[in-house]
C-alpha cells in the first residue's frame, strides 16, 4: 500500500521521499516524537529564486562541509570538497556555533561560504541541491543551471579570505531559537534532506543500524503517505462545510 519495499536502500528512500513535501515528512516526524518535525529554521530558497517556479522536492543525503574562521588551529583539507560530493546528495554547508547568530541574519560571517562553480560542479556530479547556512553568491548561476539552493542570505565575496575548510562529512550543528532555550539541532552526515519552497527538513537516520534494518525509518516513512490520502480527505469534507478540526479528528484517527 505504501510502495515501500521490503529492504530499504538508499536509492529507494530518496526516491520514496521525492514524492512528498517537507510539511509532509515534518507531520511524520511530529507522530513520531520530534517536536519540530526535523525543520532546519531560517533557510531561504535561493535559486529558483522565482519561488512559483519551484516544483516538487530536492531530496538526498547529507554530504556536511564545516567551515570554520581561518585563525583556527585545525589545517584546512587540501582536496577541494565539491570535488567528491556523491550522487543523489544534498551538499550541507555550516559554520561552528561560534559563529552563529539566533536572530536574523543568523550568522556572523559576510563572506559568501558557496558559489555557483560550486553548482556548477555539484550538478554535474549529479548531487541534488545544496544547502549554506551562510550567505551564497552567484544567484545567476544557480538559477540558469537550474539547480536548486537554499541559504540564509546572500553577499559578493568569495569565502577564500576569511574561512577555510576543516571538515567534510562531520555533523553540524545549529544554534536555533527555539522554544525552550539553548536549543540546537544537528546534522548528521548521511541524514535524509528533504526541501521545498517551505524550507529545508532533516530526517534523521540511525547511523550504526544501517537503513535496512531501521524500523523506525520504515515506520517514519510508511506513514508519510496515509497521512497525505487522510488530510485530502480532511480538505474535501471542509470544502463541504465539515468543521475543520471534527474533519481533522476523524480522517487521522483512521491512519
Ligand atoms: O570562488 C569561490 O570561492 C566561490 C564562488 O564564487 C563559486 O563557487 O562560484
Ligand atoms: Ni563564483
Amino acid at each position: 500500500m505504501t510502495g515501500l519495499p521490503k529492504v530499504l536502500t538508499q536509492k529507494e528512500v530518496i526516491s520514496f521521499l521525492s514524492k512528498f513535501t517537507p510539511c509532509d515528512i515534518s507531520d511524520s516526524l511530529v507522530q513520531h516524537g520530534i517536536a519540530n518535525g526535523g525543520y532546519i529554521p531560517n533557510l531561504q530558497l535561493q535559486s529558483p529564486s522565482d519561488v512559483s517556479k519551484q516544483e516538487g522536492s530536492a531530496v538526498g543525503t547529507a554530504y556536511t562541509v564545516l567551515y570554520v574562521p581561518k585563525s583556527d588551529p585545525r589545517p584546512a583539507i587540501k582536496e577541494p570538497y565539491i570535488d567528491q560530493i556523491p550522487a543523489g546528495s544534498i551538499l550541507v554547508i555550516g559554520l561552528p556555533e561560534s559563529l552563529q547568530t539566533t536572530c536574523a541574519p543568523y550568522m556572523k560571517v559576510n563572506n559568501a561560504l558557496y558559489g555557483g562553480l560550486m553548482s556548477t560542479r555539484a550538478k554535474y556530479r549529479q548531487a541534488n541541491g545544496s544547502v549554506i547556512l551562510g550567505r551564497i553568491r552567484d544567484l545567476d548561476e544557480h538559477n540558469d543551471l537550474n539547480y536548486p539552493v537554499w541559504s540564509y542570505g546572500v553577499g559578493s565575496t568569495a569565502p577564500g579570505p576569511v574561512v577555510k575548510v576543516v571538515g567534510i562529512n562531520v555533523p553540524l550543528s545549529v544554534k536555533i531559537s527555539g522554544v525552550e532555550k539553548g536549543e540546537s539541532l544537528s546534522i548528521q552526515p548521511g541524514d535524509y534532506i528533504v526541501a521545498d519552497k517551505n524550507g529545508v527538513v532533516r530526517l534523521p537516520v540511525d547511523q550504526n543500524k544501517g537503513i535496512e534494518n531501521d524500523s523506525h525509518l520504515r515506520s517514519i516513512l510508511e506513514y508519510i503517505p496515509k497521512r497525505v490520502d487522510a488530510d485530502t480527505k480532511v480538505s474535501e469534507d471542509i470544502k463541504q462545510g465539515r468543521p475543520a478540526a471534527e474533519a481533522q479528528k476523524f480522517w487521522r484517527s483512521k491512519i
